[in-house]
């Protein structure tokens, strides 16, 4: 942790029932950096991302934002798109659906193109694209938002290698701009290679 840090959690503990995922974690975000969170399947990356994104309560410990959390200042990219993609809205609403939440104008068109994701699907249902292109889309909300905490679950999970790189690449510009980002993935290689530091939630 340090002083400039945007999200800071201390003493974070998750259990359910007897089993603790988790005891006394300690995490900073920094703007501009990388914090990765590594594990096996159950060990409870997604558990702490709901935490920090303020969607659930830990059993202990307690989250901050040091100099306050404004609207829009968080934004939690899911590992699977379809849970959490309205199925009646057009991609084209989910994409811009932060800026009308923030009664401000965006352009859609250009959030999709950078997101890789062809704006002649942003008038289809999530039920007509594929997963790769809704996870796009859901990317292309958080270009939109342009939060200053990015939490993303498994990113690159759903994507053939070149969307991976293209998602990768997309969120080191998203870090460039002064984002913290809090990357959660399967593959140890994506995330040790970016990261200010790794939580490795085996090793807890
Ligand atoms: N609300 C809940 N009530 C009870 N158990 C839960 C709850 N949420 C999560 N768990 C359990 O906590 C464990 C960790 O879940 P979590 O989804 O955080 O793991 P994960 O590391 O993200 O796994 P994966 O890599 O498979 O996505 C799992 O065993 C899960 O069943």
């Amino acid at each position: 942790m340090t002083a400039d840090d945007l999200l800071v959690g201390t003493g974070l503990t998750a259990r359910f029932g007897d089993t603790a995922l988790f005891e006394g974690l300690d995490v900073g975000v920094g703007p501009g950096t990388v914090t990765g969170v590594v594990g096996r399947s159950g060990s409870g990356k997604t558990t702490l991302l709901r935490i920090l994104a303020g969607l659930a309560a830990p059993t202990a410990g307690h989250i901050a934002w040091p100099d306050g959390r404004r609207p829009g200042d968080v934004a939690l990219l899911a590992q699977h798109p379809r849970l959490v993609a309205n199925p009646r809205w057009t991609l084209r609403r989910i994409v811009a659906e932060p800026a009308s939440i923030a009664r401000r104008d965006c352009d859609v068109e250009r959030a999709a193109l950078r997101v890789g994701l062809d704006p002649v699907l942003l008038d289809r249902y999530p039920s007509q694209v594929s997963d790769g292109q809704l996870q796009r889309a859901c990317l292309g909300r958080v270009v939109v938002q342009q939060p200053r905490v990015v939490l993303c679950d498994e990113p690159t999970a759903m994507l053939n290698p070149v969307a991976s790189r293209a998602v990768a690449s997309l969120l080191d510009d998203l870090v460039a701009d002064g984002a913290g980002l809090v990357l959660v993935s399967h593959d140890r290689r994506l995330v040790q290679s970016r990261s200010r530091g790794v939580i490795d939630l085996d090793r807890r």
